[in-house]
């Protein structure tokens, strides 16, 4: 029962009833409790009102109401009579006294209202802060004082920081108090019970967040807008709305949604927010298909609807649709006119897909037998514009206004307009790019809900783009930080801003995709510090890479710089000037150059003004130059747990260097959350793959060119067919062999050769052998970052390739022995120019066939070991010929078995001459204590 009281003019209203409070209790015809003790321990109590007050007549036991008038201090008297009277538990036969619910309008929020002797105030006030003392409820009674003067009918009201700050102690104090109720009829629970079991919290949480748990018999709406776990919050996307059938998809997922209390925030359907521009865009360009395509607007919404509704529900959705589209077409006309739409009026217009696409799923949630409540998030939503085309959320006016409008709507599930709100004078605006996401963090943040779930079209994040990386993987969990530093480096996680709203509450966000609801998606939440719980290998130190492309590197340098303050602030006042976004800044130590980047798009401008002003500094000498690195990328490793662990930049340095990747400039934040690195932007994809499989994100993946498919080429080939899926398994290695090529014929292929056909696609397939565009076609494929050639010929010509592929990164494996037994100087420049690059050139097998005879004698020189001498026939061939040229057969037949048995070179001389054996003696591992001229070769 709620009593509505009419205001007279002058806000003066009479009580029918004049209160028990002095009387006693029992008169039946008061306030059910329900009323009472949900309006005591929710709202009044809870509430922030802040303004005075209804103050009492005694003799005439009327009210005077001010239009804001306060009911905190009412509830402390009511409160107090309790106490005064020694109760220390409420109960609810306590509360049933002498005070009305009142409102001013019927819409408004109910007051309580009751009588009271003026000079009482400060009295009962004192029992109250008094009788909490007594229990412990509170430690500091002075800190309450500044209530005792609020009360006193001659001080002026204010209202300080620091009442604001106590009042919230003393709500906190109050509603944590014991209280003792009635769920159903005569059936007492006594929650001091539970408080004596150890279960105090999660009672003062009850207490705290709802009401219906005080109801009597449920008689009486929950207009106390409760706060906390009971609270789930969605958020679904265009996307996820695109259609009629995903409307009614998400309709489905929010009546499965087991939260007992859930707003759904939800975005404009896919394409309306954009056709809504287009309408603003075409309307102040006096283009008159504006009214077509509102007609187009009107009739995706329309058909939507008659999909989805039925019965009074379409018909009212379908005339409210109406309404909205003649408001519009009014609007837009006046912009015509005026050939111009200010913000305003465009986010007036704009924000029509967000309140079309709630009701519609409103109306979709409620078809499937669920209650709830649209809101249009302008009601609620308070945001400040800034300068810097972002907004600043209002929280404690968007808590207010929240409050008002939950209890003018109380429900269980409320469908919310994302990406709109209101500036504190009532103007439409907008939350700016992503501002769903953000309007369902802040609605997260104002319920302290226990989850926000963004629902979109992916798993969830991935630790880098998978359409960069195939080996991408979902990522369970990324704390806070992690997920800013990820979106903020590209990487289409959520705008950082709305990591903020949630951050402060502990508020867990969801990543899920509504097209695989099995999926478990990424969880965003402060990091556990708990290294294994993510279920992350140890070595994943890096939780992800993102980049950013299209930017540009501006590089002032000068020994005028050094030393001299406000050189910085100078170059980049100038930049902010242009309204360039910088993206990224490096400074080496000496300040002789600062490096920055910024958008491609944005680095001209950015040129321009830093010539202009710094001109005369140029012409003097003391800048040498200020030059623009076009086509870059940037790339980002970040993770919580690089911090203070070392060996994580030498890592990913090495990944880059060993993809043969030229970093331009580099820079890392002091919490070492990321190491950012500039590459070329052609670059970008490869060292995105270098570093990701570096850091065991994914497997490492192999380019492998073979030349020369002769006995060795196809023995290795053979060889690599079967070892394909132990490298993937066990080592983590993806050996793709991306070209095959002989002398004459050669076999591409652009994800790697069926290694189980290779001779029969060879000749099949095969094309002509043409060695620049065989390497260029092994090497050029972006998504590999290492690449490997592996020479079986014995040419001399394909050795001499050897320089220029190390050069361009690309790394060699040979049994060739030419390059190592050719001039000295050239192999040494070759060794050289291997090291400089950090490429591997591997010949093991130039030296016994394979035994790992270069390495074993490197070891043993390496520690310390000397070799005094070496014996043995230092080849197959001729030692088959010692052994089976008995004269029995002709010699030449003994070398044809022996060139059967492969053996042989493919030239049989070279072992017949001793030739081969010499260059074997050439070869690297005998350099160490064999001396040579450096003009001696074979
Ligand atoms: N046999 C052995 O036991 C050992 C051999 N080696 C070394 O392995 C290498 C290969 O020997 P092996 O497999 O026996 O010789 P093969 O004669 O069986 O194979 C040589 C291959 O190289 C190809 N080839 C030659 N020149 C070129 C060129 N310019 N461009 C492209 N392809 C070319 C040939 O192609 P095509 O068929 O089209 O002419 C052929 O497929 C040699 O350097 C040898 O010293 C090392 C250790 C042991
Ligand atoms: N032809 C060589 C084998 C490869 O190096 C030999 O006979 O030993």
């Amino acid at each position: 029962m709620t009593r509505v009281v009419q205001f007279g003019k002058k806000g003066k209203l009479s009580p029918r009833y004049v209160g028990p409070y002095k009387e006693g209790l029992g008169i039946t015809n008061f306030l059910s409790y329900e009323e009472i003790s949900i309006e005591i321990l929710d709202r009044h109590v809870l509430g922030l009102w802040t303004k005075d007050m209804a103050s009492v007549k005694e003799e005439e036991a009327t009210w005077e109401a001010g239009e804001d008038m306060s009911p905190n201090i009412c509830i402390c008297f009511l409160l107090l009579g309790f106490m005064r009277k020694g109760a220390s538990y409420f109960s609810k036969i306590n509360l049933r006294s002498g005070y009305h619910q009142i409102r001013v309008r019927e819409c408004d929020i109910s007051k309580i209202a009751f009588q009271n002797r003026e000079s009482d105030h400060a009295n009962h006030l004192r029992i109250v802060l008094q009788t909490l003392r007594a229990h412990q409820l509170f430690t500091k009674f002075r800190k309450y004082e500044f209530w005792l003067r609020l009360t006193q009918k001659k001080v002026k009201f204010q209202w300080s920081n620091s009442g604001e700050k106590s009042f919230q102690e003393l709500k906190t104090r109050l509603t944590s108090a014991p209280v003792l109720t009635l769920l159903n009829g005569s059936d007492r629970v006594d929650f001091s019970s539970q408080w004596e079991r150890g279960e105090s919290s999660k009672f003062r949480k009850s207490a705290a967040v709802t009401s219906k748990e005080y109801s009597l018999d449920g008689a009486l709406e929950n207009i106390q807008l409760p706060k906390g776990d009971c609270w789930s919050v969605h958020k679904f996307g265009g996307t996820c709305v695109g259609t009629s059938e995903r409307i009614g998809n998400v309709a489905e997922i929010i009546t499965a949604d087991q939260s007992e209390r859930k707003v759904v925030v939800v975005s404009a359907m896919s394409k309306v927010t954009d056709m809504m521009y287009d309408l603003i865009y075409k309307a102040q360009s006096r283009d008159d298909s504006y009214l077509t395509a509102l007609d187009a607007v009107r009739e995706k919404h329309k058909l939507a609807a008659v999909d989805l509704l039925d019965g009074d529900n379409l018909a009212s959705f379908l005339c409210k649709l109406q309404d909205d589209i003649n408001n519009l077409k009014a609007m837009l006309r006046a912009i015509y006119i005026a050939g111009h739409a200010t913000e305003s009026f465009s986010d007036f217009v704009v924000g029509h897909g967000e309140l079309w696409s709630a009701q519609l799923l409103a109306s979709a949630v409620r078809k499937n037998g669920v209650e709830c409540k649209w809101m249009d998030t302008r009601e609620v939503l308070v945001v400040n514009p800034t300068s810097s085309n972002q907004v600043d959320p209002d929280y404690l006016k968007s808590e207010e206004r929240l409050e008002k409008w939950y209890s003018n709507n109380p429900s269980k599930t409320i469908i919310a307009t994302g990406f709109i709100a209101t500036t504190p004078q009532n103007i439409p605006t907008t939350l700016k790019r992503d501002g769903s996401d953000f309007s369902a963090a802040i609605m997260g943040a104002l319920l302290q809900a226990r989850q926000v779930t963004i629902w979109t079209d992916v798993d969830g994040v991935y630790s880098a783009d998978p359409r960069k990386v195939s080996e991408a993987v979902i990522l369970k969990t990324l704390s806070y930080q992690e997920a800013w530093e990820m979106s903020y480096f590209g990487a289409n996680v959520l705008h950082p801003r709305t990591i903020v709203p949630v951050m402060q509450y502990d508020i867990p966000i969801v990543i899920k995709n509504i097209f695989n609801l099995s999926a478990p998606g990424t969880m965003i939440c402060r990091s556990s510090g708990n290294e294994y719980e993510d279920g992350q290998k140890l070595e994943s130190l890096v939780k992800g890479f993102a980049t950013i492309d299209n930017v540009a590197l501006v590089n002032v340098e000068g020994t005028g710089m050094a030393g001299i303050p406000g050189t910085a602030s100078a170059i980049f006042s100038a930049v902010k000037d242009v309204g360039a976004n910088v993206v990224m800044i490096s400074q080496a130590s000496s300040e002789h150059s600062v490096c920055f980047a910024v958008p491609e798009k944005e680095v001209k401008a950015v040129a321009d003004v830093l010539e202009s002003r710094f001109g005369q500094a140029l012409s003097a000498g003391r800048l040498s130059q200020i030059a623009v690195i076009p086509n870059c990328s940037i790339l980002a490793a970040v993770g919580q747990r690089m911090a203070s662990t070392p060996g994580v930049s030498a890592t990913l340095f090495t990944a880059l260097a060993k993809a043969n990747i030229n970093i331009r400039a580099i820079a890392q934040g002091c919490t070492e959350y990321n190491i950012t690195v500039v590459v070329k932007r052609e670059d970008c994809v490869r060292a995105l793959r270098a570093v990701h499989s570096k850091f065991y994100l994914s497997r490492t993946i192999i380019a492998v060119g073979i030349v020369g498919p002769g006995l060795i080429g196809g023995t290795l080939l053979d060889q690599l067919k079967d070892q394909t899926a132990v490298l993937k398994v066990k080592f983590n290695i993806d050996l793709r062999v991306m070209g095959i090529t002989g002398t004459r014929t050669m076999l591409l292929s652009e994800s790697g050769i069926d290694l189980s056909r290779w001779r029969e696609l060879l000749s099949a397939k095969g094309e002509m052998a043409d060695m620049n565009k065989f390497v260029h076609h092994v090497r050029g494929n972006h998504f590999i970052p290492n690449t490997v050639m592996v020479d079986c010929t014995a040419d001399s010509d394909i050795a001499s390739h050897y320089y220029g592929w190390l050069h361009r990164g690309i790394h060699v494996v040979t049994p060739n022995k030419k390059a190592n037994s050719g001039p000295l100087d050239q192999y040494l420049k070759l060794r050289t120019l291997q090291r400089q690059s950090y490429t591997h050139y591997f010949y093991e097998a130039t030296v016994g066939a394979g035994l790992p005879i270069i390495s074993t004698l490197r070891g043993l020189l390496e520690t310390g070991d000397k070799i005094l001498r070496i014996e043995g026939i230092f080849s197959g061939t001729l030692s088959y010929i010692f052994n089976n040229f008995t004269g029995s057969r002709a010699f030449s037949q003994v070398v044809e078995e022996a060139k059967e048995a492969g053996y042989t070179e493919p030239d049989p001389r070279d072992d017949l001459s001793g030739t081969d054996v010499a260059r074997k003696v050439f070869v690297d591992g005998f350099k160490y204590f064999v001396s040579f001229p450096a003009s001696d070769s074979l």
